[in-house]
């Protein structure tokens, strides 16, 4: 059979990879240790810093406080004075120079020290991001300004030797007061002072005096009321009048609303220094609600190959998210015979891309954020100057950004439009083929055979048999191979049962195979209609159709297949849909990869918890933070009194629309002196993506097995996700424990049909074509579904990948990876029950299943074990959703499905 060139770009780039693994494998391995290294020096800098800014801001007040207008300095030239400051002669000159230029507004200056000491000890989730820097710092000079002119108008007669404004106040109030006059220029220098303040410190006056109101008002209540606001910290609910009370930087960073002109000079006047350290990295300035991010100058603190990536690359990403240069697509030729009526709409409409006004999914792009995404494009292709040295040196995760409003989704056209002139069926050659299969069954004895039916699709044609009365299935799935030799094909699938249909279908590949595009599945009206965040893209079906799902309903996915199935391919399928589908507010990714190989591609993305983990032992923390976020997500519903996220979410935003945003109703005020609960936030699904969970298993040994279980049985409600692949389908990396919690399964190809039975519990996946060919096992259906997995180039991946970083940094959260305690605990639950890790209780599970008696004398019968070894098991199956309590006449009901039969 002649086969199209399959896509050969990854295959070599993971070629070239493996034979120079083991130099890879130790340099990454040297990676990790620098980015250990890296967070640990962090946190030594973040002290020094503070110290160092500590002593500044000490310095610069003594030698203000200790000021002498005879000391020599900038403006006074007396070289036999005795040096009177405090801070010597370093302090009088400081202190005569902040004098001279600013005046009283001087004290600005320690203030401004001060506040970046304390900032520098709040988390970094707080900070302001660059573009809010860039206001703030704006605000600071304007405030300054202003306020040194006011400063003169207003005290015309002050001790200092320039006036109280200093020279920049003079000159700034001659300025005004020659074109306003006296009372126009106080006016204007004072609305100018104040609009410096309220940009740096971000003040809304109205809420703020509403806010004093309140607080005022609820002061008096608690002076003529007896008992306090209890009932707020009890049932979750904030009244405004106790939202004023909370501390300052808080609110600012909770709600981007108010907060105390402290605590927002500080933010202000700590943007001048961080900007001040970043504004080399932004000379081309354009303003946005996010720090100018370059995707390319961002890899080049990862690979030197990248560094060498030449400008025009960036370029050649822009006018793909601006659709620019992209051809017309075409209507796919199918070709389907003329008798092929019945498979009438085959192929989804393509939707001509004509830029980016049609490109940009329809979901969240309001015309602003057109807008920015078009600024944006346009200051990419605008030359910037790069002190690259510097770039390499800032700190990769800068958790600064919100991201929030002018997200945009990625367009299609940053991914290869799928090839033309696919899809071309020859009549002869179904009918050679139809005509084979009647002739090699007769020939091995199965006579009277009809072809129902026939479905040419991209990869295969089904034939759909009608077999003579008391022919077994059976004979004919023996047969598969002998036919498939007689008909000089690699194999054929038989499909022993179809919905709703008396026949058998038989699955013969295509002479040529067309090529599943992402970008194909990604366009069609059935992704882009389908509301789920959590809706991935899998391939196309048999018959052509776009094949989808929601991981939200599955809820966690095992994949399996041998090397070089296409699982690969599969995984980065799932999560390009993920990254076309929702922004990070809405999902995050914990991605780990133990090859070190697959998801590094991902590294910087928004969307990502941690970096992509590679280290199994961090991987293992992960998988127990999983479990403690899980337990906290099912504390906060069952408080909120709401069964799922969707629930939960739907009543925190319900309350912020309200005005009364809720706190958390688990904080346990008497724990905490000092500290207010926090408000709640929506919840994000989380999706923990595993390239190859037997590595790990292999590594951290079978506690992975008990976090996976943990998580795979009670995550579903708390909006958390696994999926988990391996090339390893054996009983000793896909068990009876992760079996019984996974009910969701693809299967590649794999080379045997005991594989097959492993992954999904019954043969077939053997007879797959490989390169993403694989059987998709609905969760709730032993029936499993054959899809063309959909192709994803890595360049592709890039390209999506880059779109994102431009959007956004990702938060990282440092408690991921964070060892917690023995490294054996799982946060909230107690250890595995022992029977769970009975060596019988896979079998167990097998036989109740089957038998669909949840019977222990039955178990105890059929595995030869004592009562009370049975009893546990039983009891921990109920544990696991496997079988149900007792029910009132003395029963149990088998829940989990029965694993299909051969
Ligand atoms: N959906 C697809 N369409 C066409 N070709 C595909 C598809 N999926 C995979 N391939 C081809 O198969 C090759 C191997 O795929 P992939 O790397 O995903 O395999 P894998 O199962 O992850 O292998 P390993 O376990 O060794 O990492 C790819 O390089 C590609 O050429």
């Amino acid at each position: 059979m002649a086969t199209k060139k399959a896509p050969s770009k990854r295959t070599t780039r993971r070629n070239t990879k493996s034979s120079t693994q083991s130099n890879e494998t130790s340099g990454t391995n040297s990676a990790v240790e620098k980015s250990a290294l890296t967070s640990k020096k962090k946190g030594s800098l973040k002290q020094t810093s503070i110290f160092i800014l500590s002593g500044v801001t000490a310095v610069i007040l003594l030698a203000l406080f200790s000021y002498h207008p005879a000391d020599p300095g900038l403006f006074v030239h007396d070289s036999n004075a005795v040096i009177q400051n405090k801070a010597g002669s370093f302090g009088a000159y400081l202190a005569d120079v902040l004098f001279g230029f600013f005046g009283y507004l001087s004290y600005l200056v320690p203030i401004a020290f001060l506040v970046s000491a304390f900032l520098l000890f709040r988390s970094s989730k707080e900070r302001n991001n660059g573009i809010n820097l860039g206001i703030s710092v704006f605000g600071v000079f304007l405030a300054l300004i202003a306020g040194c002119g006011l400063a003169i108008l207003l005290w015309p007669s002050s001790n200092l030797a320039y006036g109280a404004g200093g020279l920049l106040g003079q000159g700034i109030a001659r300025i005004f007061m020659k074109t306003l006059g006296d009372i126009g220029a106080t006016m204007i220098l004072f609305s100018g002072f104040i609009a410096g303040v309220t940009l740096f410190a971000d003040i809304q006056w109205l809420k703020l005096i509403d806010k004093i109101g309140d607080t005022i008002l609820s002061t008096i209540e608690l002076f003529t009321s007896s008992s306090p606001n209890k009932e707020s910290y009890e049932t979750g609910t904030i009244p405004m009048s106790f939202e004023a009370n909370l501390e300052p930087q808080k609110q600012a960073t909770n709600n981007g609303e108010s907060a105390s002109i402290a605590g927002a000079i500080g933010a202000g006047l700590s943007g001048l220094f961080l900007w001040k350290k970043s504004s080399t990295d932004n000379e081309s300035g354009v303003g946005f609600n996010h720090p100018r991010f370059d995707p390319l100058d961002d890899m080049t603190t990862n690979a030197d190959v990248e560094a060498e990536k030449p400008k025009k690359a960036k370029k050649k990403l822009l006018e793909k998210a601006l659709g620019k240069g992209r051809k017309q697509r075409q209507e796919p030729v199918l070709g389907v015979p003329d008798y092929m009526t019945n498979e009438d709409d085959y192929h989804e409409q393509d939707v001509p891309v004509a830029g980016l006004d049609d490109v940009i999914t329809a979901k969240k792009v309001s015309p602003t954020s057109k807008k920015v995404l078009k600024q944006e494009a346009d200051s990419y292709q605008a030359p910037v100057q790069n002190n690259r040295q510097e770039k390499a040196a800032a700190p990769r995760v800068s958790p600064s950004i919100s991201l929030d409003k002018a997200i945009t989704l990625p367009p299609i056209s940053l991914l290869n439009p799928p090839p033309q002139g696919q899809g071309h069926f020859s009549k002869e050659q179904i009918e050679t083929h139809a005509r084979n299969i009647v002739e090699t069954l007769e020939h091995f004895g199965v006579r009277g055979v009809q072809i129902d039916s026939y479905y040419p699709g991209p990869i295969i044609t089904r034939f759909e048999l009608l077999l003579p009365p008391g022919t077994k299935v059976s004979k004919i799935s023996g047969l598969a191979q002998d036919m498939a030799r007689s008909m000089c094909v690699s194999s054929i699938r038989i499909v022993e049962v179809i919905k709703g249909k008396t026949t058998i279908g038989l699955e013969v590949p295509n002479d040529t195979r067309d090529l599943v595009a992402i970008s194909e599945i990604l366009d069609s009206n059935l992704f882009k209609e389908a509301k789920s965040p959590l809706t991935m893209v899998l391939g196309k079906t048999i018959a052509g159709k776009p094949a989808i799902a929601d991981l939200a309903r599955m809820p966690h996915l095992l994949i399996a297949g041998t090397t070089g199935s296409g699982k690969s391919v599969g995984v980065n399928a799932m999560l390009m849909s993920l990254l076309y589908k929702s922004t990070p507010d809405e999902v995050k990714l914990i991605m780990i990869d133990p090859k070190m190989l697959e998801l590094s591609i991902y590294e910087g993305i928004p969307h990502l918890l941690t970096p992509v983990v590679t280290d199994m032992k961090d991987a293992a923390n992960s998988l127990r933070w999983a479990v403690g976020e899980m337990e906290r997500r099912y504390a906060l519903m069952s408080h909120l009194k709401v069964r799922n996220v969707a629930g939960y979410n739907g009543k925190i935003k319900e309350a912020m629309d309200k005005g009364e945003p809720l706190t958390d109703p688990t904080f346990d005020p008497t724990m905490h002196v000092d500290v207010r609960p926090s408000v709640l936030e929506p919840l994000p699904s989380i999706v923990i993506v595993i390239d190859e969970f037997a590595d790990m298993m292999m590594v951290v040994g079978k506690k992975v097995e008990e976090l996976i279980a943990r998580l795979a049985q009670k995550a579903r409600a708390a909006g958390i996700h696994l999926i988990l692949a391996t090339q390893r389908p054996s009983v000793d990396v896909i068990t009876g424990l992760i079996k019984a919690n996974i009910p969701t399964r693809i299967a590649f190809q794999v080379s045997t049909r005991i594989d097959s039975r492993t992954i999904l519990d019954q043969g077939g996946a053997e007879s797959l074509l490989g390169h993403g060919d694989m059987l998709y096992l609905p969760p709730g259906t032993g029936l499993p579904q054959r899809v063309h997995g959909a192709f994803v180039d890595d360049s592709e991946v890039e390209d999506v990948v880059a779109y994102w970083k431009l959007q956004g940094e990702p938060q990282y959260l440092e408690d991921v990876i964070q060892e917690t305690g023995s490294p054996d605990a799982i946060p909230g639950l107690e250890p595995l029950a022992e029977s769970e890790t009975d060596a019988l209780y896979d079998q167990a599970v097998a036989i109740v299943t089957e038998s669909r008696r949840a019977s222990i004398s039955y178990v105890q019968r059929r595995l030869k074990v004592g009562y009370n070894r049975a009893a546990s098991m039983i009891e921990d199956m109920e544990a696991a959703g496997v079988v149900s309590a007792v029910q009132s006449n003395g029963t149990r009901e088998v829940l989990a499905p029965e694993p299909p039969k051969d």
